[in-house]
Parts: structure tokens; C-alpha cells; sequence
């Protein structure tokens, strides 16, 4: 019996969005919902107190990343992940799958799993459902992801139509695995790329299956966004209305904006916190670039319309100068800003949802951000 289960709240009369709550044993959380990526147990520069204190209330971390470092054991002696980095919320463990295909060069996929490189040493590793399903089982989150593959964009018809028949059986070896051995959820990830007959294909395989919840893999690999969401358009409706829906490696505004129309409730990416530590900011305005010269003297707030404790706190001038001088704290204040201004977008949506004027947030959204120009 998996411990994660899915409530519909409602569904955005303009769109095809939906209002939901995910119950998992460490608590449950509203959708649509953004996921801050804390690859090696930690969301970096932020404390586990500081992402409570924001409302974050899941956080996604990588089988990948810390199998190789500190290895899935010591993890497991800690008492699990929740426990090693003391976060005592919901946590979703992506299983490698993207991970090797992104990091690793030398890497050779056979039935059995994947041959590769460790992108540290270079010793020579093997990755397979079973040893995917050990490995999280260790780090004990609460979400678990079937080991897939993620092929890359663009891949030809034949290379996708034999890639999401493996990713099927590799998700069947998954289940049996995990069914072996403990109770925690299980996702499922839907594969297939741009071809609408291999999405479902896939999807029809992966639900006969029976996941407590599914995921939407293969994009955000550099395909156009236009391209995204007409693979999302005839990929939602194909999945169950009664789990959660989640799509992989997505993060900038308007992409949360258009997964959440067409049905997506979690998301996650690296995005955000990545360009924080670049000095990049999002605002209600646009991209802001704080370390540019032209805001030496600017002591106003990274967003006048952002309430959170680094706009209240510190100027646009401050976190310029501390960001120059490749001082930590200005990587930490820029860092709580997006992670802030992405969960508070993520609220805003949920809002919108309930009021059913999801679409015309989009256009308000949009409209400020500096979207709409031709
Ligand atoms: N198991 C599995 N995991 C995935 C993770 C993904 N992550 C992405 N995209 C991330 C894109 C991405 C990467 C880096 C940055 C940055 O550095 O800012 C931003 C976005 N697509 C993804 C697809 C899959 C997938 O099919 N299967
Ligand atoms: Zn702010």
C-alpha cells in the first residue's frame, strides 16, 4: 500500500489546471507546487529552517549524486536522508537515470542497465532498476523515480520507439524490486519525446502499472518551449486525474505557468538556485542581472513587489557589492529571493486556480514580465 496519496481540490473552469494536496509520512502539500533541488542533501547555501520558513514543503535530491558521494551506506547509518540533513519535510530522490546520461560521457546502455563512467574518478560504474531502488531505498525519501532513460532531444522515431519499451520493462523491474522490499512511493515516468504515439504508448504501459504517481521525463532537454507544451497537451490527459502529475527538470516562471494549465502539479528544477549563485535574479519584472554596474547605487530591493526578508532587508547596491566580491551571503540572498519568488508564484497560480482565472493570470504574469513582446 504506497504511503503517497493524491486530492483533487478542484479543477480551473478556464483551464486545465487543478487544485490538489499530496499526502506523503512527511507531510502533505498543495499543487501546483515547485520543488527547490538539493543534489547532495542540501538545497545549496539554504538551511533546512530557512526553506520551512518559506514554505517550501518537498525538496527534490539526486540517487546519482550520492551514491557516488558520501555513498548510499552512510546515508542509511544516519538514519536516512531526512535525518542526515535534518529536513523533516517530503522528499523526492530523482533516480539517476537523467543524471548519468547528462554527467557521464562513456556510457553504454544494455537491457541489464547502464555502463558508465563516474564523472569524479572515472572508475567504471553499472546502474540498473534493482541497484536504483536499493539506493533510494537507503536515502529513504518519500518519492521514489523508476529508473529511465532519458533520451536526448532530438532522438529519431526508432531510437525513441525501442528506448521507451526498455524504460517500460526497466519501470516493471522497479516495481517488483521496491514491491520486495519497503513502502515508499513510487513514480513512474513517462517517456516518448515529441512523438505523440510512443507518449502513449508509454503512458498506457507505465499505468497498467499502477503508480502511486507519475512523471512527465524527456523534456527540458532543449527542445522549444512551443514543443514542450504541446507534448504536455497531449501527454496530461493520457495520465490518471487521481495522482500526481509531475514534471521533470522545469523551472522558470513561465513554464511553471503553462505546465500548471495543462494539468502539471509538481515541478522542480535547478534553474533558480543555479542562477542565483551567477547573480542572476527573477523579479515581478523580468531577469534581473544584480551584478551589473548600473545598480552600484540602486539601494532599493531586488523586486519592490517581492515581501520577502532579503527585499525588506537588503538593497539591489549590497547584494551587487557582495556578489563582486564572490562573498557567500550575497549567493545566500539571492538564492532565498528566487526560491521565495518561485513559491510565491507557485501560491499565486493555486490562487488563481481556485478563483478559476488561471488563464488570465498568465496574461497579467506575462504582461509584467516581459513575455508578451513580440
Ligand atoms: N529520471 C529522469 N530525470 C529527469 C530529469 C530532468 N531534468 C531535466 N531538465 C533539467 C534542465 C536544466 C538543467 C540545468 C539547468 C541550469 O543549470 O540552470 C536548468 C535546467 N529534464 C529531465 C528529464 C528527466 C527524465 O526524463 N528522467
Ligand atoms: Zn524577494
Amino acid at each position: 500500500m504506497t504511503p503517497i496519496t493524491y486530492e483533487l481540490i478542484k479543477t480551473c473552469k478556464q483551464t486545465g489546471a487543478r487544485l490538489g494536496r499530496v499526502h506523503t509520512p512527511h507531510g502533505s502539500f498543495d499543487t501546483p507546487t515547485f520543488m527547490p533541488v538539493g543534489t547532495l542533501a542540501t538545497v545549496k547555501t539554504m538551511s533546512p529552517e530557512e526553506l520551512k520558513g518559506m514554505n517550501a514543503n518537498i525538496i527534490l535530491s539526486n540517487t546519482y549524486h550520492l551514491w557516488l558521494r558520501p555513498g548510499e551506506d552512510i546515508v542509511r547509518e544516519a538514519g536516512g536522508l531526512h535525518k542526515f540533513m535534518n529536513w523533516d519535510g517530503a522528499i523526492l530522490t530523482d533516480s539517476g537515470g537523467f543524471q548519468v546520461f547528462s554527467l557521464s560521457d562513456m556510457r553504454e546502455i544494455k537491457e541489464e542497465g547502464v555502463h558508465f563512467r563516474n564523472h569524479l574518478s572515472g572508475d567504471k560504474l553499472f546502474l540498473s532498476p534493482e541497484k536504483a531502488m536499493d539506493i533510494q531505498n537507503a536515502l529513504g525519501s518519500d518519492i521514489m523515480m523508476a529508473f529511465d532513460e532519458c533520451p536526448p532531444y532530438p532522438a529519431t522515431y526508432d531510437y525513441m520507439k525501442s528506448s521507451v519499451e526498455r524504460t517500460s520493462r526497466w519501470a516493471e523491474r522497479c516495481l517488483e524490486a521496491h514491491q520486495r522490499k519497503h513502502d515508499q512511493g513510487l513514480f513512474g515516468i513517462i517517456q516518448g519525446g515529441e512523438y505523440e504515439d510512443l507518449r502513449r504508448l508509454s503512458a498506457q504501459d507505465l499505468v497498467s502499472l499502477d503508480f502511486p504517481g507519475y512523471a512527465i521525463g524527456g523534456l527540458s532537454v532543449g527542445e522549444p518551449k512551443d514543443v514542450m507544451n504541446r507534448v504536455l497537451e497531449f501527454t496530461t490527459p493520457l495520465m490518471p486525474s487521481n495522482k500526481p502529475r509531475y514534471l521533470m527538470g522545469v523551472g522558470s516562471p513561465d513554464s511553471l505557468i503553462d505546465g500548471a494549465l495543462r494539468g502539471i502539479d509538481m515541478f522542480d528544477c535547478v534553474l533558480p538556485t543555479r542562477i542565483a549563485r551567477n547573480g542572476t535574479c527573477m523579479t515581478s519584472n523580468g531577469r534581473l542581472v544584480v551584478r551589473n554596474a548600473k545598480y552600484a547605487r540602486d539601494f532599493g530591493p531586488i523586486d519592490e513587489n517581492c515581501d520577502c526578508h532579503v527585499c525588506k532587508n537588503y538593497s539591489r547596491a549590497y547584494i551587487r557589492h557582495l556578489i563582486k566580491c564572490n562573498e557567500t551571503f550575497g549567493f545566500r540572498l539571492t538564492t532565498y529571493h528566487n526560491l521565495y519568488f518561485l513559491l510565491k508564484l507557485m501560491e499565486q497560480v493555486r490562487t488563481a486556480i481556485a478563483e478559476d482565472r488561471l488563464g488570465d493570470f498568465k496574461e497579467e504574469f506575462f504582461e509584467q514580465y516581459g513575455l508578451n513582446k513580440p
